[in-house]
């Protein structure tokens, strides 16, 4: 038994470890990445690509250095053909997070550095990883439609890739343009819990594709990035905007958790909510459904008012995606398109300075306990 205890239930503030990548300032509402503000690079006009550069090499690209790398995320978009053959074998109803964290599994073993745990490599591992996630998210969307997978256009900017392989189409402008925006907004967020959990996973010097297993794992769950399909569900449910408030006070009278609501280390509005409520009206207005929009705003009002909460990043991306005609089951995995981003920062980062993650648990079972002989019970 522990002498002293610190416990601190769910480990709120407690300090796991020192990062330079990413920085959230709960009290102020900020969100920086390697020094930058994320409003900063969302009103600078900042791409998906140069913002994982930013995370994983501590500066952002020259512009010769962002060609070079957006043109290797873009060539390696194409998985291994065993991937996509073991997409085609899985239920058509399966829950497509599952089907990711199954498939980035397995995608490991037909990576050419698997073996090699040299930075070099793993640098290597996690550029095909954001290459190939959202082909993975895309082709098995498709493949449960009964289409084929979009070979990938390597011409495309990862946010217009996603709906080209999705679709076989390219996108508008505004969809490019909102989901490159999303891509950044997502892309890391300190030690959220499946970064937490990459973080363990490479702690005990375990492979890049186990890490990201792990990390997916820990998104699915809805009260980390499975809320955004969960918030669309509600509002689905809800439907009519007119029946928006009484549907909440009742759920809060009921105990419920409202999803995309509260956060653990904000305590005032998530700054990316900011940008990602302007989105969705854009969104809805383009698509001439503004309902989900004003729904959201008279959730949001009502439960600041009564419960002192403010929206998180999952609130209004799910209006966001609904209105650009998204399937709601892909809310959680195009988290994890942007949000691999962040978790190969970490592990890289776990790498370079490592020490085994293992905290100790308070012990409050029973002590002093006699053994009892099985025919004596
Ligand atoms: C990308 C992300 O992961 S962002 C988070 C996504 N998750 C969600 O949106 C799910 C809904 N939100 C939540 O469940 C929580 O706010 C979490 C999980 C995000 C943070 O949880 P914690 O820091 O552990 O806060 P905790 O759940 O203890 O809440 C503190 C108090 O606020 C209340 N509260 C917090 N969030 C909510 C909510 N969404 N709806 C209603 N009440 C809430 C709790 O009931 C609790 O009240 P109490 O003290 O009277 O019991
Ligand atoms: O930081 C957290 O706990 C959750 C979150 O907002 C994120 O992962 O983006």
């Amino acid at each position: 038994m522990a002498a002293e205890t610190t416990f601190k239930a769910g480990l709120e503030d407690v300090i796991a470890n020192t990062s330079e990548i990413c920085f959230v300032d709960g009290k102020e509402g900020r969100l920086i990445y390697q020094g930058y503000d994320i409003h900063d690079l969302v009103n600078g006009g900042a791409s998906f690509e140069e913002v994982i550069y930013l995370l994983w090499h501590g500066e952002l690209p020259s512009k010769a250095q962002l060609e070079k790398f957006t043109k290797e995320i873009a060539t390696q978009r194409a998985l291994p053909k065993q991937v996509l053959d073991f997409l085609k074998t899985v239920p058509k109803d399966a829950n497509a997070m599952e089907v990711l964290r199954t498939a980035v599994s397995d995608l490991g073993f037909y990576d050419p550095d698997n073996g090699d745990e040299s930075i070099e490599a793993n640098v290597r591992k996690a550029t095909r990883l954001v290459a190939q996630i959202p082909t993975i998210v895309t082709s098995f969307e498709r493949i449960r439609q009964g289409l084929e997978p979009v070979e990938p256009d390597a011409s495309l900017s990862a946010a217009a890739s996603f709906f080209y392989q999705l679709r076989g189409k390219k996108p508008t402008e505004f969809e490019e343009r909102a989901f490159n925006i999303a891509l950044i907004l997502h892309a890391d967020h300190e030690l959220n819990a499946s970064t937490f959990s990459a973080r363990v996973t490479a702690g005990t010097l375990s492979d890049m594709y186990s890490s990201i297993t792990s990390a997916i794992g820990t998104l699915k769950g809805p009260l980390h990035g499975g809320a955004n399909e969960q918030v669309m569900n509600m509002l689905l449910e809800i439907q009519d905007k007119d029946k928006a408030q009484t549907w909440i006070k009742e759920a809060l009278e009921n105990k419920r958790k409202i999803m995309g609501f509260g956060h653990r280390v904000y305590r005032t509005e998530d700054p990316r909510a900011t940008h990602l409520r302007r989105l969705s009206k854009e969104a809805g207005e383009l698509a001439g459904e503004t309902k989900w929009y004003e729904m959201s705003q008279i959730i949001e009002a009502y439960v600041k008012d009564t419960k002192g909460l403010n929206p998180n990043v999952d609130f209004y991306s799910a209006s966001t995606y609904y209105a650009m005609g998204i399937p709601t089951h892909l809310f959680t995995p195009i988290f994890a398109c942007s949000r691999i981003s962040g978790w190969t920062a970490h592990v890289l980062e776990q790498y370079r300075n490592n020490r085994l993650i293992r905290p100790r648990a308070e012990y409050v079972g029973k002590v002093d306990q006699k053994y009892v002989p099985l025919n004596e019970r």
